[in-house]
């Protein structure tokens, strides 16, 4: 009998295969984060390509990533936005941004994705001085920050804004209310943030599949 890990990774592979239709920029850039020592915590081709479908639901003109690695979640989003839209990625490790702007170069990209470099709570900071207004907002950095993410993110919302924030489940570690683990804590703190806030509606999905046990919330900003 196979482990029920080799069975998810599996069944993600297959639907990769067939629907996903990765390419060979998207692998290159896999293959460039390796290359540079970059971890593998990249969002799945399959979550990839669902953030490239929801961006694509959303008319996103303008798009907030927090946390950018080597640019693989980046280009699904970017691709999704018209000739004239823009993306902003926001990442701490000046190294994971060379290896991201150069993916995002053979992407094709380059004009619409600007990567700033910093802690992102500074460069969020920064970013409030141009009042800016985003269509779709990814939160995928460290995890104790989230409330603060989100906190920003509303700032940077209108009606109509979708927030995805990614790594909820970890493992199913989330219910743990005695948690001492500060992802933990700060995703657990996010979703209470959620809870109470009435100008959002949300939910979260549980994933699996070769990126392990997992998940992500979706949060509509209504007014
Ligand atoms: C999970 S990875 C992002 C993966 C990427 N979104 C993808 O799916 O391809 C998280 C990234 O956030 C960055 N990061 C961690 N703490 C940060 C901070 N305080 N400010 C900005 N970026 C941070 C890390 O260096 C890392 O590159
Ligand atoms: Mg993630």
């Amino acid at each position: 009998m196979i482990d029920v890990q080799t069975k998810w990774s599996k069944v993600d592979d297959y639907i990769s295969n067939l629907l996903v239709q990765s390419d060979q920029v998207l692998e290159d850039t896999l293959v460039a984060n390796e290359g540079a020592g970059l971890p593998a915590i990249d969002v799945s081709p399959s979550l990839g390509k669902f953030l490239h479908l929801l961006a694509k639901l959303q008319g996103a003109q303008r798009i907030l990533e927090i946390g950018t690695l080597g640019g693989y979640s980046t280009i699904w989003l970017a691709r999704a936005l018209p000739q004239d839209g823009r993306l902003v990625s926001l990442e701490l490790d000046p190294t994971h941004a060379q290896v991201a702007q150069a993916n995002i170069d053979r992407a094709g990209l380059t004009s619409r994705v600007e990567i700033q470099v910093g802690e992102a709570l500074d460069s969020l900071a920064k970013l409030t001085e141009e009042s800016p207004v985003f269509d779709m907002v990814f939160i995928d950095a460290d995890k104790p920050n989230n409330p603060n993410y989100l906190q920003y993110a509303l700032k940077f919302s209108r009606p109509g804004t979708l927030i995805i924030c990614d790594n909820v489940v970890r493992d199913g570690e989330v219910v743990d209310e005695n948690s001492e683990d500060p992802g933990v804590k700060g995703t657990r703190e996010l979703f209470d943030m959620i809870a109470k806030e009435p100008r959002l509606t949300s939910t979260a999905i549980q994933t699996v599949g070769g990126k392990g046990y997992d998940g992500f919330a979706a949060i509509l900003v209504t007014e």
